[in-house]
C-alpha cells in the first residue's frame, strides 16, 4: 500500500526484455537505504516487488501484463522515474491510499502552466 506521495526520482539503468518479462533496474539511493528483496516500490505508480537491491540500485521483474498496462516499457537508460516505498504500518498517512495496481494508460493532450502553484 502506498500513499501517492513521491519520495524520490530515480533514474532507469536497465531494461533488459526477456520471453514473457522485463528486469528493470533503477537507481535510487533514498529508496534503497532499508530495500530488501521481497519489499514493494512504486515506479511511476506501478507496485513492484524488489528481486534485489544493493550499492544505490535495485531489481524488478516485471511481467507481460504490466507491461501492457503501463508505460513501463517505454523506460530506456537515463529515462526518469517516480519512486515510493510501500507505506510502513506506523507511518503518518500524508496522501491517499494507492495500491499501485495500475488500470491502464491515457494520453496527456495538454499541459498548460498553472497560476498559483498551489494544490
Ligand atoms: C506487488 C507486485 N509486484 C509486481 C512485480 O514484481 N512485477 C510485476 O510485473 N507486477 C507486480 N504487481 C502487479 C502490478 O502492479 C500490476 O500488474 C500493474 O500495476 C498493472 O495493473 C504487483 C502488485
Amino acid at each position: 500500500m502506498f500513499t501517492g506521495i513521491v519520495e524520490e526520482l530515480g533514474t532507469v539503468t536497465a531494461l533488459e526484455r526477456r520471453a514473457t518479462s522485463a528486469v528493470l533496474t533503477v537507481e535510487g539511493p533514498l529508496v534503497t537505504t532499508d530495500a530488501r528483496h521481497g519489499d514493494s516500490i512504486a515506479v511511476n505508480g506501478v507496485c513492484l516487488t524488489v528481486t534485489g537491491a544493493g550499492q544505490s540500485r535495485f531489481t524488478v521483474d516485471v511481467m507481460n501484463q504490466t507491461l501492457e498496462l503501463t508505460t513501463l516499457a517505454t523506460l530506456a537508460p537515463g529515462a526518469r522515474v517516480n519512486l515510493e516505498r510501500a507505506m510502513p504500518v506506523d507511518g503518518r498517512f500524508g496522501g491517499h491510499v494507492v495500491q499501485g495496481h495500475v488500470d491502464g494508460t491515457a494520453t496527456v493532450v495538454a499541459r498548460q502552466p498553472g497560476s498559483t502553484g498551489r494544490w
